[in-house]
C-alpha cells in the first residue's frame, strides 16, 4: 500500500486509511469532512464534541506534520446541528459526524500528486459525501482587508499538473457546489465570491504574475485547493471551497503589509471565520 509505487492504488490505500481511521475512532461513518488551511484551525472546536483525535501519520498514506510541532491530527467530531438551521437537517435525526483533517499535502512539498489528493479520497471512503476545503491566500480585491473570508466560486488550475491518472475525463462545471455556497451566503450575506488561482509555490507570485491573475479572471491566489478539488469530484462529493485573504497579493497594495502584520491578521480573524465555518456545517 505505498502511495509512490505507481502499481499501487491511490484508491486502495484511501480505502485502508478509512478503514484505519473508523477502528482508531470508532465512528463507521464521517459524513463530512473537512480541510483546516492556515487561519482556519479554530473551527473543530466549535462544530461540536471531539469523539477522537489521531496522529495523522498514524493512518497509511498520511505523513508527519511538515513543519514540526504542528500537530497534524485526524479528528472526528459529533457535529451539533442547530436546530433552527436554514436546512434543518439532522436536527432531530441520527448523529453525523465530521472528519477534520488537520494535515494536507501540498504540491510544493515534491511529494506527488497523489498525497495531494489522499485526504479527500480517504474522507470518500470514510463515507463522507461533502468536504469543505479551506486556504489562506493573497487576495487581489482591495476590498478585502487581511482577515476577510472569500467563497470560491470556480477554481483555475496553474500547477499544470491534475491529480487524475490515466483516461479519466471528469467534468468540472459547478465544481464547488451552488447548494453549499447558497447555504453560506444565507448564514453569512456578507460573503463575497472569487476564482481560486493556485500557482505551484512555494515561492510567493511575482507582480506581474499577480496581474497576469487578475486579467485571466483570478480573484485568490493560493498554493493548495485544485486538485483537491478535482480529487473530490472524482470521489463524487460536493464541495464547499472558502478562502482566507490573509494578505493582499504582490503588486496589489502599494504598502504592503509586513509578515508580522499578516500573522496577526490572520489570527484576528480566526474567531470570527471559525464561527462561520462552524454554523455553516452545523446547519
Ligand atoms: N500563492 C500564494 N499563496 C499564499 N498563501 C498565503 I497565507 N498568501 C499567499 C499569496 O499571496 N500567494
Amino acid at each position: 500500500l505505498d502511495l509512490d509505487d505507481p502499481r499501487t492504488d491511490p484508491f486502495a490505500v484511501a480505502e485502508a486509511a478509512a478503514l484505519q481511521i473508523a477502528a482508531e475512532t470508532g465512528v463507521t461513518r464521517h459524513d463530512v469532512a473537512l480541510v483546516l488551511g492556515s487561519g482556519w484551525g479554530g473551527a473543530a472546536d466549535l462544530l461540536g464534541e471531539t469523539v477522537a483525535e489521531i496522529p495523522a501519520e498514524r493512518i497509511v498514506g498520511f505523513s508527519a506534520p511538515a513543519v514540526a510541532g504542528h500537530g497534524a491530527t485526524i479528528r472526528s467530531i459529533r457535529i451539533e446541528h442547530d436546530e433552527h438551521a436554514p436546512t434543518g437537517e439532522g436536527a432531530y435525526g441520527e448523529d453525523t459526524y465530521a472528519l477534520v483533517l488537520g494535515s494536507r499535502t501540498h504540491l510544493y512539498e515534491g511529494r506527488g500528486v497523489r498525497r495531494v489528493a489522499h485526504g479527500v479520497r480517504t474522507a470518500a471512503a470514510a463515507g463522507a459525501r461533502t468536504i469543505v476545503l479551506t486556504n489562506g491566500c493573497g487576495g487581489l480585491n482591495p476590498d478585502w482587508a487581511p482577515g476577510t473570508p472569500v467563497l470560491i466560486r470556480d477554481h483555475i488550475n496553474l500547477t499544470a499538473q491534475s491529480p487524475l491518472e490515466g483516461a479519466t475525463f471528469v467534468d468540472l462545471t459547478d465544481l464547488y457546489t451552488p447548494r453549499l455556497r447558497e447555504l453560506a451566503r444565507r448564514v453569512d450575506p456578507s460573503l463575497d465570491e472569487g476564482v481560486y488561482v493556485q500557482f505551484r509555490g512555494p515561492h510567493y507570485e511575482s507582480p506581474a504574475e499577480v496581474r497576469m491573475a487578475g486579467i485571466i479572471g483570478g480573484d485568490l491566489v493560493g498554493m493548495s485547493t485544485t486538485l483537491e478539488a478535482i480529487a473530490a469530484r472524482q470521489a463524487g462529493l460536493d464541495v464547499l471551497g472558502l478562502s482566507l485573504v490573509t494578505n493582499a497579493a504582490a503588486g496589489i497594495s502599494p504598502t504592503p503589509l509586513s509578515h508580522a502584520e499578516v500573522i496577526e491578521a490572520g489570527k484576528a480573524a480566526g474567531p470570527r471565520i471559525s464561527a462561520l465555518l462552524a454554523s455553516i456545517v452545523r446547519s
